[in-house]
């Protein structure tokens, strides 16, 4: 589990946007963000398909260049290639790419080793049990369902080491009682003192993870939860 960090109000800056214009060759696809994510904070960014949420994602951790405006990361440009991001910037960006010839625990115990994690085998195995996977531990990725590989996705992020937490649409492809224990996990990784910055079409999840909303669209704008999830569910996106 993450570390144990002061509350929300007082959390250490970790990403801010200021007139943040993001989009391809130097065109903007949606309207410019400006917020702070602090440590304990997760923030939600929603709207329609097409809204420019990956997108945005994307600039904040450095693997797209900005369009216009200001975006730092752990008080500095983000740059997804140096090594102080990489070891504070756990990041799930929807592109599950595995070795074909490692099993499910084979994956989670590469990660700990990869990062240091102290007891990587304590951490596999809890891992391996929360994300349901324990029956699966010897099985080679071909062998996972699409569900089971996003799980595996999930708990390979999880299983590193965390400042900031990325996701890009965590819920896709998950069964209800598993969205919902990540929707669960997310809000205690915020309260642990991670910073979440996700993008999310799940407005329950929405509820229960975020403590904030990013509403995405032609102007982009911070909302609280009740009136973002209000404008997801009643369309007002
Ligand atoms: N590599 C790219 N080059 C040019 N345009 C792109 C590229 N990737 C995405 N776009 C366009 O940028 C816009 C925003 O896409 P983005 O993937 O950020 O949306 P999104 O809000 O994450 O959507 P969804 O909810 O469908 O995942 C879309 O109009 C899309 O067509």
């Amino acid at each position: 589990m993450p570390r144990t960090s002061p509350p929300a109000s007082s959390g250490q800056v970790l990403i801010t946007a200021r007139d943040l214009a993001v989009g391809y060759g130097g065109n903007a696809v949606c309207g410019p963000a400006s917020f702070t994510l602090r440590s304990g904070q997760a923030l939600a960014l929603v709207g329609v398909n097409g809204a420019g949420k990956s997108t945005l994602l994307r600039t904040c951790v450095g693997l797209l260049p900005l369009v216009e405006g200001e975006v730092t990361l752990l008080g500095r440009v983000p740059d997804s290639r140096s090594s102080r991001q990489r070891r504070a910037v756990a990041r799930d960006m929807g592109e599950e790419s595995f070795f074909p010839t490692l099993t499910v625990a084979e994956h989670l115990a590469l990660v700990c080793y990869g990062h240091g994690v102290p007891d990587a085998e304590r951490t596999t195995g809890d891992l391996l049990e929360e994300f349901n996977l324990a029956q699966l531990a010897n099985a080679l990725p071909d062998e996972l369902s699409s569900g089971q590989r996003r799980r595996l996705a999930l708990a390979a992020v999880l299983a590193r080491p965390r400042r900031v937490l990325v996701m890009d649409e965590p819920e896709q492809r998950l069964d209800h009682v598993t969205r919902r224990a990540l929707a669960h996990r997310v809000a205690a990784e915020r309260k642990a003192g991670v910073g979440v910055l996700m993008a999310c079409h799940d407005a329950d999840f929405v509820r229960t993870a975020a403590t904030g909303v990013l509403l995405v669209g032609a102007a982009t704008r911070l909302l609280s939860v009740a009136d973002g999830v209000r404008a997801m569910t009643e369309g007002e996106l």
